[in-house]
């Protein structure tokens, strides 16, 4: 029996940097983030899950599953994780953000040979230098533990996995894979990286 892989899209910030706007439906080339990040995961995984605190209606054109954080007070990423770890129905979540627009299409054949072979229960992605704390594949048994830490207050990712086994995959060789659009003026540089 093969395992089953869901993926969650987390677009559930209040996108500050952008001017409150809400980031996954913010257009580059002609559609919406999320439909970015949608286009280079659905043929990775079986369901996508979307998590959002607004506009749900909208993103309800995307997935079945769409769901706010369970608590309304913007605790950052991990809130979302948590909520979405209690709705997939898979062995394996793999988190990404709606703001990635360039994710690998290799991205959850490598994060699980690299949990395999780590014999990990978490893997992180990497772009050769710095880790991306919401690019990664776990367990959603992790539940209870990512709960824990985010009720006590806790909302660092990276300190979260550190208690855990945790493999780092290296997407080095993809450069931009992990180009994070955060405010205007970045749409704009990656629209015109991305027609020049
Ligand atoms: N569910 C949920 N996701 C969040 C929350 N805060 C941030 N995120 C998500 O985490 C990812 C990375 O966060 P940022 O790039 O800082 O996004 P943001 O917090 O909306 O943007 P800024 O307000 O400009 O920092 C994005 O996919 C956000 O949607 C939150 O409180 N709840
Ligand atoms: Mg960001």
């Amino acid at each position: 029996m093969s395992l089953r892989i869901d993926a969650v899209i987390l677009a559930g910030g209040q996108a500050r940097r952008m001017g409150g706007q809400d980031k996954g439906l913010v257009e580059l080339i002609g559609k919406p983030m999320i439909e970015h990040a949608i286009d280079r995961i659905r043929p990775q995984v079986k369901e996508i899950l979307i998590n959002a605190n607004r506009n749900q209606s909208r993103y309800a054109l995307y997935s079945d599953t769409v769901f706010g954080d369970d608590d309304s007070g913007f605790l950052g990423p991990l809130a979302g994780m948590v909520a979405a770890m209690g709705k997939t129905q898979a062995d394996l979540l793999l988190v990404v953000p709606c703001d990635c627009p360039c994710l690998p299409t290799d991205l959850v054949p490598r994060l699980k040979a690299a949990m395999d072979a780590a014999d990990a229960d978490v893997a992180v992605a990497s772009d050769g230098e710095y880790e991306q704390p919401v690019v990664m594949l776990l367990k959603p048994s992790l539940r209870d533990s990512m709960k824990a830490f985010l009720d006590a207050g806790e909302r660092k990712i990276d300190f979260w996995y550190a208690k855990h086994k945790v493999a780092v995959e290296s997407f080095a060789d993809q450069p931009n894979a992990f180009v994070n659009v955060n405010t205007p003026e970045q749409v704009e540089q990656l629209t015109q990286a991305l027609t020049q």
